[in-house]
């Protein structure tokens, strides 16, 4: 029998320092994550960030827990409870940090009889620190602890039609009526070294800003995070016929020394307003479902900056969550594969 594994990152138990802290150990000191040698990544994870990091986040956590737990859980929670009815086939729910785990999201469907998992990332455009952790951490899982279970991974769905007509509607309803003076498409950052080394032919080319690497649907760009990055904005913008003008692309979240993927979001946030930018609305493509990122750092963090040198109205458009038009989709994907 198939079954669909839904999965993304996951959040700390609850927003304490307490549960913050083994969550970001989890987290940080995957190799796909901070891609160093152990000892080095043992060295700044355990040895740095650990220290200050667990207290800085638990605050951010906080100012956007819900009663009902982290945004992020309870968004994916609810997708899959609306996915449920639509398809005929069993979907469960996993995390690749914290709970529930990815382990216990495939002990789910093989109690329920299933043999064959698609694999379904959260995360519209490959990374090395998202899908790619995701995938080998489910095969290694597979061949410990259910032997004889087929894997298929669903490709990254950057430009495919119904991941860009879902956030093309969830965009037209967010800037609907609101006359903004630029459009900033902000895209979660990873360092720079990431995208060359998922490159299968090696063959990058120097990241210029504002320049492709790599051209799209050619090897280089099978699983380049940027150009999908690119393309899924490119997609957008046209189904939405926006003004080149008036939109740019950014990169946030940037964590820790290396040279990461440029602009970053909160330069780019500033430089627009001062250079007379009043009316600003910001997507986050890279996310489908609204947590600390999104929330903290963007509508709460960015906006207050944005307000701080010079501007005057900060829009935030949601995520695709638990919208109609991307469960459906989603349903959609599910029975496509289901009927394969
Ligand atoms: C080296 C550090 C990080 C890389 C690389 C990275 C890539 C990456 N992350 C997401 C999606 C999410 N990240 C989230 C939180 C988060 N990310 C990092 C660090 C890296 N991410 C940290 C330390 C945190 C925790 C929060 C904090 O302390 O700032 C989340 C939200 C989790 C939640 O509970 O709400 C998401 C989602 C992508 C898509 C990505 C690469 C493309
Ligand atoms: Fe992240
Ligand atoms: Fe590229």
């Amino acid at each position: 029998m198939k079954g669909v594994l839904i999965v993304n990152l996951g959040s700390p138990e609850s927003p304490t320092p307490e549960a913050v802290k083994p969550y970001l150990e989890e987290f940080l000191m995957d190799k796909r994550v901070i891609d160093l040698p152990y000892w080095l990544r043992a060295l700044i994870v355990k040895g740095i960030i650990l220290r200050t990091r667990p207290e800085k986040s638990a605050a951010a956590y906080q100012k956007i827990w819900w009663d009902e737990g982290s945004p992020l859980i309870v968004i994916s929670e609810r997708t899959v409870q609306k996915i449920k009815p639509q398809v005929e086939i069993p979907v469960a729910l996993a995390m690749r940090y914290g709970q529930p785990s990815l382990k216990k999201g495939l002990t789910e469907l093989y109690q329920k009889g299933v043999t064959e998992v698609l694999l379904l990332p959260m995360y519209p455009q490959y990374a090395m620190a998202t899908t790619e952790t995701i995938e080998v951490l489910a095969q290694e899982l597979v061949g410990k602890y259910f032997v004889g279970m087929k894997l298929e991974f669903f490709p990254p769905f950057y430009n495919k039609q119904g991941y860009i007509d879902s956030l093309a509607a969830v965009m037209q309803q967010g800037i609907e009526g609101f006359d903004y003076d630029h459009l900033l498409f902000s895209y979660h950052g990873v360092p720079e070294r990431h995208i060359k080394k998922t490159d299968p032919t090696k063959s990058h080319k120097k990241i210029i800003d504002g320049e492709y690497c790599c051209q799209p649907d050619t090897p280089p760009a099978e699983k380049c995070y940027r150009t999908h990055c690119f393309e899924t904005t490119r997609l957008v913008a046209e189904k939405l016929q926006l003004n080149p003008d008036k939109y740019s692309i950014s990169f946030q979240s940037r964590l820790g020394m290396d040279k990461w993927l440029e602009p970053f979001t909160s330069d780019r946030v500033e430089e627009l307003a001062k250079n007379g930018v009043k009316k600003i609305a910001v997507v986050t493509p890279a996310f489908v479902a609204d947590c600390i990122e999104t929330l903290e750092e963007i509508e709460m963090e960015a906006g207050k900056s944005f307000k701080e040198n010079g501007g005057e109205v900060f829009k935030m458009i949601p995520c695709l969550n638990d919208e109609e038009i991307w469960v459906n989709t989603l349903s959609d994907w599910i029975n496509d594969w289901t009927k394969k």
